[in-house]
């Protein structure tokens, strides 16, 4: 069986999930997906290959789309998705599973604006999706079966990899891998602007620090197992070197420390958003 797909809110996440699912092999008339205005549905039905009904043309359209799919991306902004899931909860099929890609909004507060038994499952899914390359947890809902998560699962698997995890533990993921590649684009920008400074051409310096990113974290992903974060890093690491240098005036400003707290910065705020959604 196909399984038909609505994306309402095709911006940054749920575009990179639809373009990491296109990838995949999932056939675009098997998604239908939703924008406000007119002008940006037809610049994503273009983009991505898929209709995109807009609410400007027509007030139903996430009513349309949700009524037509056996899974259900909302990818609009935390504040909006109760309301979201309100506007749809009448169109939906009973056994259609809402997927929820917002940071802060819980399992609880979209269950109870949905249809009791309404199944829902709570992603913090990662952009690398639209490369193939994306993470994913899943927090499943109350009432949503054991095989509906591993539907949603497997179709997500092929644009990253999926941890099924308990809602406790979803904020510190967010700080991790949700908000992670920011930090590794931070990384590249700033590696490349010493690029700069120190003489290369820009597209040069944008690019070593682009394909250096990529080789480290295919090594990464490659040693699993075998060496691990800490010993790749001294590998490179030659005694009195060059790469010494540069590790020590991390460690003197204190770089380690803070990349851990911007990471459970980034936790806490999911938190705290969530305190204000509830009010
Ligand atoms: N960007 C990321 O890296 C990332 C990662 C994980 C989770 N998220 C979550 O994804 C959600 C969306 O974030 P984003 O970065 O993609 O934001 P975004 O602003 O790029 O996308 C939201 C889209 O939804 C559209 N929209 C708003 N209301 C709508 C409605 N009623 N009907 C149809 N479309 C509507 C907007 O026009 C916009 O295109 C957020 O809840 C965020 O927490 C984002
Ligand atoms: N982007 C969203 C935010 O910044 C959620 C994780 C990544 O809030």
């Amino acid at each position: 069986m196909m399984t038909k797909i609505a994306m309402l809110g095709l911006g940054s996440m749920n575009g990179a999930i639809l373009t990491g699912l296109l990838g995949s092999g999932v056939p675009t008339e098997d998604v239908v997906g939703t924008a406000r205005s007119a002008a940006s549905a037809q610049q994503r039905s273009q983009q991505y290959g898929v209709t995109v009904l807009s609410e400007e043309h027509d007030d139903a359209a996430n009513t349309t789309a949700a009524a037509q799919a056996d899974v259900v991306f909302l990818g609009v902004k935390p504040h909006q998705i109760v309301d979201l899931c309100s506007g749809i909860k009448d169109a939906l099929q009973p056994q259609a599973v809402v997927v929820s890609v917002a940071a802060a909004v819980t399992v609880e507060m979209m269950e109870s604006a949905l249809a009791p038994g309404q199944p829902v499952l709570r992603a913090m899914p990662n952009t690398p999706m639209s490369v193939g390359a994306g993470v994913v947890g899943l927090s499943p809902g109350s009432a949503v079966g054991h095989d509906q998560t591993e539907m949603v699962a497997q179709l997500l698997g092929a644009a990253g990899s999926v941890h099924v995890l308990d809602e406790q533990q979803i904020d510190a993921l967010t700080g991790v891998a949700g908000s992670g590649p920011a930090y590794a684009f931070y990384l590249a920008e700033h590696m490349a602007a010493a690029g700069v400074e120190m003489g290369l051409d820009p597209e040069l310096a944008a690019d070593l620090a682009a394909q250096t990113i990529y080789g480290a974290g295919k090594m990464l992903i490659e040693n699993r197992g075998q060496n691990d974060a800490a010993q790749l890093r001294r590998n490179v690491t030659s005694p009195n070197g060059t790469t010494q240098k540069a590790i020590e005036t991390f460690d003197a400003a204190g770089m380690d420390a803070t990349i851990r707290a911007g990471a459970q910065a980034s936790a806490a705020r999911a938190a705290e958003i969530t305190a204000q959604l509830r009010g």
